[in-house]
C-alpha cells in the first residue's frame, strides 16, 4: 500500500509537550492511522482559512490538527495541534509560501502584518528614521524578503515592533531582518542567516519540494519507531532539526583543522555531537573530548540519544583530555602519581623556602604553567628567550635566570618522586603520541575548547594524523572560565576557511541573553585564533520575563528569598531538577542548598562525583554550570564581597595584566552561569552588588 508521509513541523513539538498525556496518545495514533490510510489526504476537512491548502485533522471530540496538504503530491506536514476553536483560529489568516532566497516554506499571519503596515502607515511620525534605510530593495529580494514583508520593512523605525511580530512574520524573513537591525552587513546576513546557499530559482508553488529543503523545521519521520522517539523525547528537538548553518558545520568535509564558534546556546555542542556521529557512521575512529567530567558525561547522554546503533557508538570515544593522556600511558605502561593542586602549592612553598627565592609560589607556579608548560620549554636558554605575553611583571635577565633555577628544582623534584600534574600527564602523553607512527584516532572532536591549556592541546594534536577532517572545534571564548589563554596557530592548529559563526540561540530567551551580553559589552575577548571575538547578532526566537536581580541586607535574608523563589517556581510547575542555584563559592552553595532542604524542598548538591538525581533542585558552583542548562536559574552571593572573589583575582600591584585578566575570567564566569537559563533568572547578593552588575 502506498504510504502518506506525515511531515512534523518543530513548532508542533512545542504545542505536544503542553497536551494532556491522553491527547498526545491520541496525536500519535492519529498520524499513524493516516499514514497508513490509502489515500489519507482526501479525508482531511476543509476549513475556513486563507490558505486553501490548510486542513484539519480530527483528533478527538475536542482537539484537531492543523495540516499542510499540498495541491499536488502526498507529502503533508503537521503544523499544530489545539483545541477546535483555537487551532481554526491559528489557521484562519496564516499563509504558507516558499522563500525566494532559501526554498524553504514560511508560514506568516497575512493579516496581522497587513494591519500592522497600514497601522505604521497612519502614525509614523515624518521624522522617524527607516530601520532599513541602509539596506536597497534589491539587496533585500537578494536576501529573500517578498512583497508584503519589503512593504513591512519600509514602514518600520524600531527593533521592538520588529521583535512583536517575531511569531507573526515569516520566520526565514524575520531572521533577515531583526540580523540586519543588529548591525550585521547583507553580506554577514546572506552567510550567516541566509545560510549561504547557492543562488537559484525556487518554484513558489512547489510546496512538497519546499518542504523536502526545510529540515531545520520540519522532519519527515521513518515508520512509527522513530515517530513515537521524537515526541518520547520533545526537548532533544536538536536531534532532528538543524539550523542550515549547524548541517553545514557538522555534515561538510574540511581539508584541515575546523572550527565551530558562537555566544552561548548557539548549538555548538549539537553540532560536535552531529560531527562526531556523521564522522564515525562513516566508518572512522572518534574522539569526542572535552575539559572537564561533567561535561564529558553530559556529552556522552546526548550521544545516546542521537545513535542508537552500538558499532556506531563503540567507535566513538567519549573522555576528557586527562583521561585520554592518562589511557596513552597506561597503554605505554607508564604508572605515575598524580599531584594534586593543594600537594602541588606545598612543594613550590619549599623551593621558595630552599632557595630563599624572591619570587613567591603562586607567582612561580604560573609561569611555570603558562609559560614553561605551555610553550614546551625544556632548557634555561629557551626560556631566557621566551616570550612572555600575557604575564605582566618583567623580568630581567637575571631574574630570568633565578627563576629558572627554582622551577628546575621544581621539575626535578617531580621526576625524583614519579610524581605528575594533570598538566605535565599531557605533556608526557604528548611526547608519546608524536613519536609514535600510529594514531589512536582519524578524528579528534573538540567541545568547550576555550579553556584547554596548551599542552592538553599538543596532545590532541597528536593524537590524530595532519591531514582532512583532523580536527573539530567547538568553543566559545566569551565563557572562559579556567586560566588558559591559547591561540591556535601558535600551536600549529590553523583554521582559516574552515570555520562557522552560529548565531541563533536555542537555550536562552532573548530577554535573559540581552541581559547577560550587557555584562560583557566593553570587555575586549578574543578568539581562538587570536581576532576580536563578538557576540553581535547573537539573538534569540523566544520571549518571556526580564532577569530579577535584587541586594538584601545579610547572607541569611538572600537565602530566605532564594527559598521563596524556588518555592514559586515549583508552585508553578517547574519539576525540581530544571532549577539550578549557583554560587562563586562553593560553601555558599552549599548553605543555599542546606536552607532549602530545611524549608523541606528537595535538593542535592553538585561535585565532581554527584551528578544530580531526578527530583531534586540542584545547587553547585558557577564553575560547574558550565555546560548545562536549567529552565530557571538562581545565582546567589553576586555582591561586592564574593564577585570578584578576593582570592582569586592577582594584586594589581603584583601583575597589572593578570589583574585584568583574572577580572575578565570571573566576569565571564558570571556570564557562564546567567546564561544556562532558559526561561528564568534571579540574580541576588548581600551588601554591596558585584561591580560586574553595573
Ligand atoms: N537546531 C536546534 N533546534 C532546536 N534546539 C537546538 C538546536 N540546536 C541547539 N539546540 C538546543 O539549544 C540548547 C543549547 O545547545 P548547545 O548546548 O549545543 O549550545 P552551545 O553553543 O554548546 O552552548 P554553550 O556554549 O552555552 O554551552 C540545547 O538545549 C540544545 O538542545
Amino acid at each position: 500500500m502506498e504510504v502518506t508521509r506525515l511531515g512534523i513541523h518543530r513548532d508542533f513539538l512545542q504545542d505536544f509537550v503542553r497536551l494532556e498525556r491522553s491527547v498526545q496518545q491520541k496525536v500519535v495514533d492519529t498520524i499513524l492511522r493516516f499514514e497508513h490510510t490509502a489515500n489519507a489526504g482526501a479525508r482531511l476537512e476543509k476549513i475556513n482559512a486563507r490558505d486553501s491548502r490548510l486542513k484539519s485533522i480530527r483528533i478527538d471530540l475536542k482537539y484537531r490538527g492543523i495540516v499542510l496538504a499540498p495541491d499536488s503530491g502526498d507529502q503533508h506536514t503537521l503544523l499544530r495541534v489545539d483545541t477546535h476553536d483555537e487551532a481554526y483560529a491559528w489557521a484562519h489568516n496564516r499563509r504558507l509560501s516558499v522563500n525566494a532566497a532559501t526554498g524553504h516554506i514560511e508560514i506568516r499571519d497575512e493579516e496581522t502584518i497587513d494591519t500592522a503596515i497600514a497601522n505604521l502607515t497612519r502614525g509614523r511620525p515624518s521624522t522617524a528614521r527607516p530601520l532599513f534605510g541602509h539596506v536597497s530593495d534589491s539587496d533585500l529580494a537578494r536576501l529573500g524578503i517578498d512583497d508584503q514583508i519589503l512593504r513591512f520593512a519600509r514602514m518600520v523605525t524600531d527593533v521592538e515592533l520588529l521583535e512583536t511580530l517575531a511569531g507573526t512574520l515569516p520566520r526565514g524573513q524575520y531572521d533577515v531582518l531583526l540580523g540586519l537591525a543588529s548591525g550585521m552587513t547583507v553580506e554577514e546576513v546572506w552567510n550567516e542567516v541566509v545560510g549561504s546557499v547557492k543562488p537559484e530559482l525556487f518554484d513558489p508553488e512547489d510546496i512538497s519540494a519546499a518542504v523536502s529543503r526545510t529540515p531545520d523545521r520540519i522532519a519527515l519521520v521513518e515508520g512509527p519507531e522513530e515517530l513515537i522517539e521524537l515526541f518520547s523525547k520533545p526537548f532533544a528537538r536538536w536531534r532532528v532539526y538543524l539550523h542550515p548553518l549547524q548541517r553545514e558545520a557538522a555534515l561538510r568535509s574540511y581539508s584541515g583543522p575546523a572550527q565551530v564558534l558562537g555566544g552561548p546556546g548557539t548549538g555548538k555542542t549539537v553540532v560536535a555531537l552531529h560531527r562526531a556521529r556523521h564522522l564515525a557512521s562513516r566508518g572512522g575512529r572518534v574522539l569526542l573530548t572535552t575539559f572537564t567530567s561533567t561535561l564529558a558525561r553530559s556529552l556522552e547522554e546526548s550521544l545516546r540519544l542521537l545513535e542508537n546503533d552500538d558499532e556506531v557508538l563503540s567507535r566513538i570515544h567519549v573522555l576528557t583530555v586527562d583521561q585520554v593522556a592518562r589511557r596513552v600511558l597506561e597503554r605505554h605502561d607508564i604508572r605515575v602519581g598524580l599531584l594534586g593542586r593543594d600537594e602541588e602549592r606545598e612543594m613550590w612553598r619549599r623551593v621558595v623556602r630552599r632557595r630563599a627565592s624572591a619570587f613567591g609560589e603562586t607567582f612561580l607556579a604560573e609561569e611555570w604553567r603558562q609559560i614553561v608548560l605551555a610553550q614546551n620549554v625544556t632548557h634555561a636558554d629557551a626560556y631566557l628567550s621566551a616570550r612572555r605575553t600575557g604575564r605582566g611583571r618583567r623580568l630581567g635577565g637575571v631574574q630570568r635566570a633565578q627563576i629558572w633555577r627554582a622551577i628546575s628544582e621544581f621539575e626535578e623534584q617531580l621526576r625524583a618522586d614519579n610524581l605528575h600534574t594533570y598538566e605535565t600527564i599531557c605533556a608526557a602523553a604528548a611526547k608519546l603520541l608524536d613519536a609514535s607512527e600510529s594514531k589512536p584516532y582519524d578524528h579528534v572532536v573538540v567541545d568547550e575548547a576555550q579553556d584547554l591549556h596548551p599542552v592538553r592541546w599538543r596532545m590532541l594534536r597528536a593524537a590524530v594524523a595532519e591531514g582532512p577532517d583532523d580536527l573539530f572545534i567547538a568553543g566559545d571564548t566569551h565563557q572562559r572560565i579556567y586560566d588558559s589563554r591559547v591561540s591556535l596557530g601558535s600551536l600549529g592548529i590553523h583554521v582559516a576557511g574552515r570555520s562557522t559563526r552560529l548565531t541563533v540561540n536555542y537555550r536562552t530567551t532573548a530577554e535573559i541573553l540581552t541581559w547577560s551580553c550587557a555584562m560583557l559589552s566593553g570587555e575586549r575577548i578574543e578568539d581562538l585564533t587570536g581576532d576580536p571575538a563578538s557576540l553581535t547578532g547573537c539573538r534569540s526566537e523566544v520571549h518571556g520575563p526580564e532577569p530579577v536581580s535584587y541586594g538584601a541586607a545579610t547572607r541569611n535574608a538572600e537565602l530566605n528569598r532564594l527559598v521563596e523563589t524556588v518555592r514559586e517556581w515549583l508552585d508553578a510547575g517547574v519539576l525540581p531538577e530544571e532549577i539550578g542555584v549557583a554560587a562563586r563559592s562553593a560553601p555558599l552553595a552549599q548553605d543555599a542548598a542546606a536552607a532549602l532542604e530545611r524549608a523541606g524542598l528537595p535538593v542535592e548538591h553538585l561535585s565532581r562525583d554527584r551528578t544530580g538525581g531526578e527530583g531534586r533542585v540542584r545547587t553547585m558552583t558557577m564553575h560547574r554550570m558550565k555546560g548545562l542548562e536549567f529552565r530557571c536559574v538562581a545565582v546567589i552571593g553576586a555582591g561586592s564581597n564574593l564577585l570578584p572573589l578576593p582570592g582569586a583575582v592577582t594584586p594589581l600591584t603584583e601583575d597589572a595584566v593578570t589583574h585584568r585578566a583574572d577580572l575578565q575570567r570571573e566576569r565571564c564566569l558570571l556570564f557562564v552561569a546567567c546564561t544556562r537559563a532558559r526561561e528564568r533568572l534571579t540574580v541576588s547578593w548581600h551588601g554591596e552588588p558585584s561591580p560586574f552588575l553595573a
